[in-house]
């Protein structure tokens, strides 16, 4: 354990049980979720508080600010990861973009990310988010009950257009569930606690032979492997054959030496998009429609926004938003409410820290807490109530102006913090705006009734969890009615619809 300068107190918390720690704790919160258990402790323990698993310091982080003087103030220390060895190490070399340790190859990979993600690159894909939400207003108000199915075919449709020109009409071909298949497999194995391999990395000496998980990792990688070479491979040929149109693949294939990434290195960062992209922007629309069933005089005010701006005439389009500060507050309030990484994805430390008189050894890992994070009564009054009000009234500490710009979601902690932040936070904000504020313009939303008993049926306001076991969360389904606001809003849905699915058909070109 580090020498302890002069004077640096240890950080308070569980005491936990010899060896494992407080490994068997993490899931003794209310429904079983380990943030509600990080954010109980935090009542008890404080905003900076850490615990121990088989002799791990882990540090749970539950102020924005404290969140920001570390991960962000001292992000040359605060901005590795833990490499686990199952979820890590046997199942992907160390390849996963998420997992990589800070360093050089990191930053050459982020290199490659932001290149396809910052604002400018984010605003060319406008047009391509305009068609898919027009498809999804349109199949939502005709398939309600498939939502889930249509907010997944939405964002799974996004990404993999823009990251290998693969269209996609029903959400159900081969490539979307070969990818979502590989997804939920990766994130079962790599779940912390799920080999005890991650905990005593010394088994990692094993030989296979006594080692079942390693066969198992080897049987996922290649199979991963392949599936992320076949699609780069795909690309290609068409860029050979000319047929190719823009996406993120063909740019990097004819840009190689820019990035100086290993070809699989390459794969594997575009092969990560679709995971870091589809699941969390299809639960933050699910969380709104969630939220919308539950507080149904915010839909009304957004409508009342909608319809004095954009009429019923047409569609909301992306120059509108300037003019609709209720869509992207309730947008921004929807994810302080419902984080997707209720727990925050972890950074690791590269060297011992002092911070506030408190000891943080080099290699803790510090979770940011979102879950506390975003209800800080400090910051967030009243916390557990749904108030887009926050971000539009000066009398509340999160206002800011000008209304044409503010509320927006820039260094949002809904996307973490200093310098691992989310790359694909511009492109994941402008998805929301645009779906919330076109289903919003087009839908009333209600609680569904129960036929037997003619009785409004409220679901519940916390039933969340994944079909991928660890990082992401969503809503479980549940129940709500949908329906079209009037004739008139239909007829331009279908129009739009008509004419989306015709130039989707077209070939992309990103500018
Ligand atoms: C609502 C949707 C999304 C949410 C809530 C979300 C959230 C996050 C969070 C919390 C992190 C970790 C940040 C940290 O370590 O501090 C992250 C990382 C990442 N996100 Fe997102 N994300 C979303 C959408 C997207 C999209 C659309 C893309 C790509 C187009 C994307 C690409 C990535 C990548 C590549 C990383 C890894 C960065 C690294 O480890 O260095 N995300 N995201």
């Amino acid at each position: 354990s580090p020498q302890h300068p002069k004077g640096a107190k240890h950080l308070p918390g569980p005491k936990g049980k010899p060896l494992v720690g407080s490994a068997y704790d993490l899931n003794t919160g209310p429904g079983g979720y380990f943030w509600l258990k990080f954010t109980e402790w935090g009542r008890q323990y404080g905003p900076l508080y850490q615990y121990k698993v088989f002799g791990k310091v882990n540090v749970i982080v539950g102020t924005e600010k404290i969140a920001n003087d570390l991960l962000r103030e001292r992000g040359d220390i605060y901005s590795s990861r833990e490499q686990l060895p199952m979820g890590s190490q046997l199942l992907s070399d160390n390849k996963k973009a998420l997992f990589l340790p800070y360093g050089d190859e990191w930053r050459r990979v982020r290199k490659l990310q932001h290149h396809v993600t910052q604002v400018r690159a984010a605003i060319s894909y406008q047009p391509l988010q305009m068609k898919e939400s027009a498809r999804l207003v349109h199949d939502l108000i005709l398939q309600p009950k498939r939502y889930k199915t249509l907010f997944q075919r939405y964002a799974s449709a996004l990404i993999l257009r823009l990251t290998y020109g693969a269209q996609i009409e029903t959400g159900e071909e081969d490539i979307v569930r070969l990818v979502y298949a590989n997804q939920v497999n990766v994130e079962r194995v790599s779940a912390p606690g799920q080999y005890l391999v991650d905990v005593l990395p010394i088994l990692l000496w094993l030989p296979s032979w006594l080692a079942p998980f390693k066969r198992e990792a080897a049987k996922h990688r290649q199979r991963e492997v392949s599936l992320f070479t076949g699609l780069v491979n795909n690309v290609q040929k068409d860029v050979e054959s000319g047929k190719a149109e823009s996406s993120f693949t063909r740019m990097w294939l004819e840009n190689k030496e820019k990035f100086a990434l290993s070809d699989l290195q390459g794969t594997y960062v575009l092969g990560g998009l679709y995971s870091a992209a589809a699941s969390t922007t299809a639960s933050l629309a699910m969380s709104w429609v969630l939220l919308m069933v539950l507080n149904p005089e915010w839909l009304v005010k957004m409508q009342q926004e909608l319809d004095r701006v954009i009429g019923p005439d047409r569609l909301p389009e992306f120059d509108d938003l300037t003019q609709l500060p209720m869509v992207r507050a309730v947008v921004k309030e929807v994810a302080r409410m419902r984080p997707v990484t209720a727990g925050g994805i972890p950074h690791k430390t590269t060297a011992d820290d002092i911070y506030n008189g408190y000891m943080i050894p080099k290699g803790s890992i510090v979770h940011p807490n979102q879950w506390a994070i975003h209800r800080d009564p400090e910051l967030y009054p009243d916390p557990n109530t749904f108030n887009p009000d926050r971000w539009l009234s000066p009398k509340y500490p999160t206002y800011r102006e000008p209304l044409t710009q503010y509320p927006n979601m820039n260094n949002y902690s809904v996307f973490g913090f200093g310098r691992r932040l989310c790359p694909g936070a511009h492109i994941a904000e402008r998805s929301l705006n645009i779906i919330v504020a076109r289903v919003g313009w087009a839908c009333n939303i209600r609680k569904a009734i129960d036929p037997a008993t003619g009785k409004e049926i409220t679901p519940p306001e916390y039933d969340y969890s994944t079909d991928v076991k660890g990082l992401n969360t969503e809503p479980h389904t549940f129940p709500f009615d949908m329906s079209c606001r009037s004739p008139q809003h239909w007829a331009v849905v279908e129009e739009s619809a008509r004419r989306a699915t015709e130039e989707l058909k077209r070939p992309l070109t990103l500018t």
